[in-house]
């Protein structure tokens, strides 16, 4: 499993918060179900393994007909749509970063299960407003938050993009760099010393910049 990372630094007049306890223990989790896909759809009978219970808790039956009941922050069923998911999940992390408090969205679940839909949306050049995922309502959002900041502020916004994959963090920025190495310290956090960052002055400079390092990715995935 390849996992992709996304890192906006956001520097407020000059100042990171630093790791408290309370921003800590800050974590939501949620589990979001994707419908079948077309390829999909035929070789399924119609035995549903999943019953809502409400938005926070569903049953699964494995096939031995036993159920088990899980519950999370909030269950995204198959027809939830990707402003729902930002709404709930990255809106509040979103105005946090832009009052400099470190925030971070992770992804995970087996190949398929609709990590890059949910990041992404459809393709990173989607234009469809309603089917764009997070990423691009992030960045939107970042700039919006900033633009509208009454206050006499100075905001610097770097952006890295980094893969971790058989263990190895990879710059996307800089492939000569695949095996950075991961520190932490009290005042900057989790941080990855060497790793290549740009400063971003608009919405439009990072969704290019993600588009193309994407499309090199794919490359290099391919071809690699
Ligand atoms: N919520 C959704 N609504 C509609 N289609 C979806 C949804 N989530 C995922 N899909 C579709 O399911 C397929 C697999 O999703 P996706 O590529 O995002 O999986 P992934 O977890 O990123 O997989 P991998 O780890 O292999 O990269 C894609 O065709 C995607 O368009």
């Amino acid at each position: 499993m390849r996992i992709l990372v996304y890192r906006f630094e956001i520097k407020k007049s000059s100042e990171i918060k630093t790791y408290g306890e309370e921003i800590m223990s800050n974590i939501t989790v949620c589990v979001r179900f994707r419908p079948l896909t077309s390829k999909e759809k035929p070789h399924s009978d119609d035995s549903v393994c999943i019953r809502c219970i409400d938005s926070e808790t569903f049953i699964f039956k494995d096939e031995k007909d036993e159920e088990s009941m899980f519950s999370f922050d909030k269950v995204f069923y198959e027809k939830s749509e990707q402003a729902d998911v930002y709404q709930f999940l990255a809106l509040p992390i979103v105005r946090d970063a832009a009052n400099a408090i470190n925030g971070t969205i992770i992804t995970y679940g087996q190949t398929g299960a609709g990590k890059t839909y949910s990041m992404e949306g459809p393709g990173i050049l989607e234009c469809d407003e309603q089917k764009k995922g997070l990423l691009p309502r992030v960045v939107k959002e970042l700039f919006d938050s900033i633009n509208l900041s009454e206050e006499d502020m100075t905001y610097s916004i770097k952006l890295s993009m980094v893969e971790i994959y058989m263990e190895k963090v990879r710059d996307l920025f800089d492939l000569s760099k695949d095996n950075l190495q991961i520190n932490e310290s009290k005042s900057r956090g989790i941080f990855l010393p060497g790793v290549t960052e740009v400063s971003c002055f608009s919405k439009n400079f990072i969704s290019q910049f993600i588009i193309i390092t994407l499309a090199f990715r794919s490359y290099f995935a391919v071809y690699n």
